[in-house]
């Protein structure tokens, strides 16, 4: 599916796959933070994309053209979501709902469309991102945990994953909160007790909160606002999380520990890291053998950062006193699971983010950002892409075409059979390099330069990816000018090391291909080829002649082009020194016929030519 917006070919490269950052609340300590719910929920009845880059319209308002225009896309919807989230998908998308899926089923179904929407229940594997190859760009989770998709799978694919991290953060704490009282309390064992005609009251004696210390693990968005509301309860927190601002930890009155400290002084301890390689049974015998004996374990986070069975050897020996768990390594658990059924184990069904509000939320926040990246937009909560800043990617977009027009101009003047390894892009600024992010426009030149060549699909998920499986280097540099701050980038240089051009002409003093362009009012334009001035646009196709510097010879072209019915958009001539080299760069909106360009290089006068498609 063709997208009209600006920056659809964006989704058409990153840094390495990272979590997104965690929030960091600026509340008073103890103050508690209020539903974080979606953007479009803080403002009410605007749809504001949290990362929008262009003034393409709103996906709400009047103009739904930005995400329509070429045709709807459809959306797969493979778990249940809050209803305000599916209606905003509707109104711009095909929406296939379809639960409980095989995988055998879910990737089939993949295979036909342009996004697919998750929560925690769907796997999202290498074999059905393949499935999605080709059509699906886009997998939105709509909740925070992305341990479900595979992302490397999903970046090598070019498929952009979006989540929804802050709708169901409160929801997560309260439910944290809630098995953490009810635990203590035997709330639950009570309450089955007494409807099975018991009145067991000595049985049932709890223990108090207020005093102890709870130990948060992972001091994130819910680990903060656990810790914020268990202090209301009087109970003493300390947090362990390697990653954590020790700032924001201060500011709720929270002490930052090492997870020896934490685990061996604590009373409770509740989990609220991410599952990820090196959290994976982190909670294991050695961890269990370290506690206080008698402690209490609450596990909103992922089943698969505790080793279920050291759990239940620590619950039956009297290590740990009793377990709150809402998350477990295979979900559902099976039927017979002794932890599930342990006296001591208090159990939900994965609820954490089961409220009303928190799924809406997560549903609206998640639709704005499939929309969103549908329409090439960069999603504020992209997983597995560079974040960059909306005011950035906007003020960038004219440069973004322009790296990749270079791109591809660059590997249009190789001589068939030079391999390619080292590209450098030289960014012309009188910017601080500090505030100039070029991480975008790397990847454009990367898409400019791979594309070609290649059946790769390459966009701004994959490209580093890509460039370096290819064993392309590619590097950035700077030129610092005088001049204003306010334009970011003057001019962009491409260059090609050790490789043989098809036209000597690009080639610079040191030998390397080298084309250089500007944005001029907003649209690219090639400025340099190899030491010759031009100035052509860079839209449709170009010829680049060389020839001895002498008059008659535009002439000849242009009349050869005429006659073919070649329309010349754009003809620049730059050369050397009056009488010497010269280059001619003509834009051409049609391809000339072989014939045509056979004619242009039979003019005695030209000494080379190549035909560039752009
Ligand atoms: N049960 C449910 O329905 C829900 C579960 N969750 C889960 O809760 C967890 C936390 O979610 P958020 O707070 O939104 O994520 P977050 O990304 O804001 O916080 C996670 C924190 O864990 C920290 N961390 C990473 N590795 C760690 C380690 N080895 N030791 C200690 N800390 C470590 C990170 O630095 C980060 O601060 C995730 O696993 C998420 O999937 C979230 C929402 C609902
Ligand atoms: O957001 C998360 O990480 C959750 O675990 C919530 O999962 P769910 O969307 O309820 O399947």
């Amino acid at each position: 599916m063709a997208l009209a917006a600006p920056f659809c070919h964006l989704l058409a490269a990153p840094p390495p796959a990272t979590a997104p950052a965690a929030d960091a609340p600026r509340e008073p300590a103890g103050a508690l933070a209020p539903h974080r719910a979606s953007p479009l929920l803080r403002r009410r009845g605007r749809l504001l994309l949290a990362c929008r880059v262009s003034a393409a319209p709103s996906a709400r308002g009047g103009d739904a053209a930005g995400v329509v225009a070429a045709g709807r896309p459809t959306v797969l919807v493979t778990e249940k979501l809050g209803a305000a989230g599916l209606e905003l998908l509707r109104r711009f998308a095909n929406v296939d709902c379809a639960y409980e899926l095989t995988a055998e089923e879910l990737r089939a179904k993949v295979s036909l469309v342009d996004a697919l929407v998750v929560r925690s229940a769907t796997r999202v594997t290498r074999e059905v991102l393949e499935a999605g190859r080709g059509r699906l760009r886009v997998v939105g989770r709509a909740g925070v945990g992305i341990d479900n998709v595979d992302l490397q799978a999903a970046t090598e694919a070019g498929c952009l994953v979006v989540n929804a991290p802050t709708a169901n953060t409160v929801a997560a704490a309260e439910h944290a909160i809630a098995l953490l009282t009810a635990m203590a309390r035997n709330v639950a064992q009570a309450d089955a007790s007494l409807k099975a005609g018991k009145w067991q009251r000595n049985k049932y004696v709890g223990v108090s909160l207020v005093g102890k210390t709870l130990a948060i693990m992972g001091f994130g968005k819910v680990g903060s606002e656990v810790a914020r509301r268990a202090k209301g309860l009087g109970m003493d927190i300390i947090a362990h999380d390697p990653y954590a601002p020790v700032d924001r930890a201060r500011a709720i009155g929270v002490d930052l520990v090492s997870f020896d400290e934490a685990i061996s002084t604590a009373d409770f301890v509740s989990l609220h890291m991410p599952l990820t390689p090196s959290t994976a049974k982190l909670f294991d015998d050695e961890t269990f053998a370290n506690m206080k004996k008698g402690v209490r374990i609450i596990n909103v986070a992922r089943g698969g950062v505790v080793d279920e069975d050291a759990l239940l050897r620590a619950l039956d020996n009297g290590t740990v006193s009793q377990a709150a768990l809402d998350v477990f390594t295979e979900e559902p658990p099976p039927k017979d699971s002794k932890l599930v059924h342990h006296e001591n184990v208090t159990v939900t069904p994965h609820l954490g983010a089961s409220t009303s509000e928190a799924q809406e939320g997560a549903a609206l926040e998640i639709a704005e950002a499939v929309l969103g990246a549908l329409k090439g937009e960069l999603a504020a909560t992209a997983v597995n892409a560079p974040m960059v800043p909306a005011e950035v990617l906007s003020e960038l977009s004219p440069y973004v075409v322009l790296a990749e027009k270079l791109g591809r101009l660059v590997i249009q003047l190789v001589a068939g059979g030079s391999g390619i390894k080292g590209v450098k892009v030289v960014y012309s600024s009188a910017r601080d390099p500090d505030d100039l992010d070029t991480r975008v426009l790397r990847a454009m030149v990367t898409k400019g330069i791979v594309e070609p060549i290649s059946s790769a699909f390459i966009n701004i998920v994959n490209a580093d990816y890509v460039a370096k499986q290819r064993g392309l280097r590619i590097s950035e540099g700077r030129i610092l000018l005088d001049g204003s701050p306010e334009i970011p980038i003057d001019s962009i240089q491409v260059h090609l090391a050790n490789v043989e051009s098809k036209f000597a002409g690009a080639l610079s003093d040191e030998g390397d291909i080298r084309v250089e362009g500007e944005v001029k009012d907003g649209k690219p334009h090639l400025t340099l080829v190899g030491p010759f001035s031009v100035d052509v646009s860079l839209e449709g196709n170009l010829i680049l002649c060389r020839q001895v510097d002498q008059p008659g010879i535009i002439g000849k072209v242009g009349s050869i082009l005429g006659k073919m019915n070649v329309n010349v958009n754009f003809m620049s001539v730059g050369r050397t020194a009056p009488g010497k080299q010269a280059i001619m760069a003509i834009g051409v909106d049609e391809e000339p016929e072989k014939e045509a360009l056979k004619l242009i290089g039979d003019i005695p006068s030209v000494e080379e030519f190549v035909f560039v498609k752009l």
